[in-house]
């Protein structure tokens, strides 16, 4: 078994809890309440342009050309992604832009952020891949049982397409070859990082679910 079968052998019942989150099942159904998706993907612009912040990190600090210019062009889809289908849904919706990120989002991208600017290039990546990963898994499962009609079409679409699963299995082999090269103390680092990061994935869909805010 490789090294990024083994991280989604430790995730399985984080990955579980997603699949059977009302969030999932509703986007699913096309039942998920229009606010409880405005909440979400105004709090998922401000996420990606953070997630662009941490790979554009790696780019500048990975020890290749080939790495760096792999992680730019993560980098830079992570924007055009949120461009392309935020602004489809901001406009459906006329949702104002939110500035303020709610708990989840908020410690979700400051630990991206920390993560791959004070850890190792490997430690980073494995932080980072939940978020490619755990959104194709999510994608692909919808699309198998989403009906054709459903407001939510073009985000499952866009998860579920082959650009994007393209980017996840390159960065899974990008992650393989990180572990291979790194010491058994710094693979035990990325499989925190990534069952952290994954543990935040299902936060983030809960606050949304929940619309959750800021108590005090
Ligand atoms: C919170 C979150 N995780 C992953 C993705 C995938 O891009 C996203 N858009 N938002
Ligand atoms: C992981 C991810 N999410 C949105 S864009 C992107 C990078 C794909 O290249």
């Amino acid at each position: 078994m490789n090294f990024t079968e083994q991280l989604w052998q430790d995730i399985q019942p984080i990955y579980d809890a997603i699949l059977n989150h009302g969030f999932v099942d509703e986007l699913m159904t096309g039942r998920l309440p229009s606010a409880t998706f405005q909440y979400y993907i105004q709090q998922d612009a401000l996420y990606l342009t953070d997630f662009s912040r941490a790979l554009n990190q790696l780019a500048a600090r990975a020890a290749t050309a080939d790495d760096s210019l792999q992680f730019t062009q993560f980098a830079q889809n992570a924007i055009l992604v949120e461009r392309g289908l935020h602004e489809t849904y901001f406009a459906l919706y006329d949702i104002q832009p939110e500035t303020a990120k709610m708990p989840a989002c908020f410690a979700y991208t400051n630990y991206l952020l920390a993560t791959t600017s004070l850890q190792s290039v490997a430690v980073g990546a494995a932080a980072v891949l939940p978020c490619f990963w755990i959104y194709r898994e999510v994608g692909k499962y919808i699309y198998r049982q989403a009906i054709r009609e459903n407001p939510y079409r073009s985000w499952i679409d866009t998860y579920a397409g082959e650009a994007f699963d393209l980017s996840v299995t390159q960065m899974l082999a990008l992650t393989d070859r990180f572990a291979e090269a790194a010491s058994p103390v710094e693979q035990d680092r990325m499989r925190d990082a990534f069952r952290m990061a994954s543990r935040l994935e299902w936060y983030f869909w809960n606050d949304a679910y929940t619309r959750h805010r800021w108590l005090v």
